[in-house]
């Protein structure tokens, strides 16, 4: 594009940080702590979901300065590479974006959406991939772990977890209240063989400092040395999902009881907690005025009270379940039956 005959002055390119992580490792609460750090930048965030109802960009703070974006469907690495774009060209004709923050789906696997900084010349010229941020939840992650060495290569998400390990240029290790220091120094070490070259640091809640997680610059051109070209090559054998693994969404309009939720929730956790990776949702209670945000990662679950529901806004409770071999007949049965009682009677 010319100016006055000469070349318009390009502005810099914005920069991108690609977080990912299995489901439930801390990737919502990392975009909160950054959005909610005083940085004094603008800062957008494409969620993508992994489930049919919205519930992630609930879950992010609301602030007035940053733009949540959503690419909903599938996994971005899917499907929705070219939603990328688009959302990415509309981003980069807003005014006074300091950067961008993509919050991966927790199934997907980030190597096709960093790679679209390389392929797409319009996104490659106005965005820069900083770098992949890999969240990992040391209470969690040594049985994926486990399973991938033993050779589980088909059947368990051990692969997309050890996928998104290897893949990082900087690893979180998350949840550290959640082990012991051995056991700490166990799982560092198991990482580092897994990813030599990316900066480990560990955190609780997701509380690292900024510097940790942005500005890595790690595909910059004049450390281009460095630069991992896996990226470049797009390689069939490494876009898979376990299809076992999917998500069920139930959504109700009845206002539920929260004792009968709680024993619900731990009855399910006992019971299915090994195969149920993440559980969220916002929930309508009977007989309180806001919404309650249910957070869950296999049998660990919490219900905290969030933002007051608006007067215009239906009192629904919306869940999505992330698992394998989930059924869905089954967990809407188990929430419907949470309904208050003075509901269900009139139902
Ligand atoms: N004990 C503990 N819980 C944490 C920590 N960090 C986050 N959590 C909780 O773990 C749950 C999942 O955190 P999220 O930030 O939503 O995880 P996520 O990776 O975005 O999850 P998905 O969107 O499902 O992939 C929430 O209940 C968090 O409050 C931590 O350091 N320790």
């Amino acid at each position: 594009m010319t100016h006055h005959g000469r070349e318009a002055p390009k502005s810099p390119a914005i920069p991108v940080t690609v977080l990912t992580g299995f489901l439930g490792a801390g990737k919502t609460t990392l975009v909160n702590h950054i959005l909610t750090a005083r940085h004094g930048q603008r800062v957008a965030v494409v969620e993508n979901e992994f489930g049919d109802i919205p519930v992630d960009n609930d879950l992010v703070v609301e602030t007035d300065e940053e733009i949540v974006e959503m690419a909903n469907g599938c996994c971005l690495c899917c499907t929705a590479r070219t939603d990328l774009i688009d959302i990415l060209n509309r981003l980069a004709r807003r005014e006074h974006l300091d950067r961008v923050l993509i919050e991966t789906s927790g199934m997907a696997d980030p190597n096709p959406i960093a790679q679209t900084f390389f392929v797409d010349e319009e996104v490659a010229s106005r965005f820069r991939l900083d770098a992949v941020v890999t969240l990992v939840d040391a209470g969690h992650v040594t049985p994926h772990l486990d399973a991938w060495d033993a050779g589980e290569h088909h059947t368990g998400p051990g692969r997309q977890v050890a996928d998104q390990i290897a893949v990082a240029d900087r690893v979180v290790v998350n949840k550290t209240d959640l082990v012991e220091a051995a056991e700490l120094d166990t799982l560092l070490a198991r990482l580092r063989g897994i990813n030599a070259t990316a900066g480990l640091v560990t955190s609780c809640h997701a509380e690292v400092d900024l510097d940790a997680v942005l500005g890595i610059g790690a595909f910059d051109l004049d450390r281009s040395a460095q630069a991992d070209h896996r990226w470049l090559t797009e390689d069939d054998s490494r876009h898979w999902h376990d299809p076992e693994i999917g998500s069920v969404s139930v959504e109700i309009s009845e206002q539920l009881d929260r004792a009968a939720l709680e024993r619900w929730l731990g009855d399910l956790a006992a019971a299915r907690g090994a195969d149920l990776y993440r559980l969220k949702g916002i929930m309508a209670l009977a007989g309180q005025d806001c919404r309650y945000v249910l957070q869950g990662v296999h049998r660990l679950h919490e219900l905290r009270p969030g933002a007051p529901w608006s007067a215009a806004e239906p009192r629904r409770s919306r869940a999505v379940f992330i698992g394998r071999g989930l059924d869905a007949t089954e967990l809407t049965a188990g929430l419907r039956a949470c309904a208050a009682p003075r509901v269900t009677a009139e139902a």
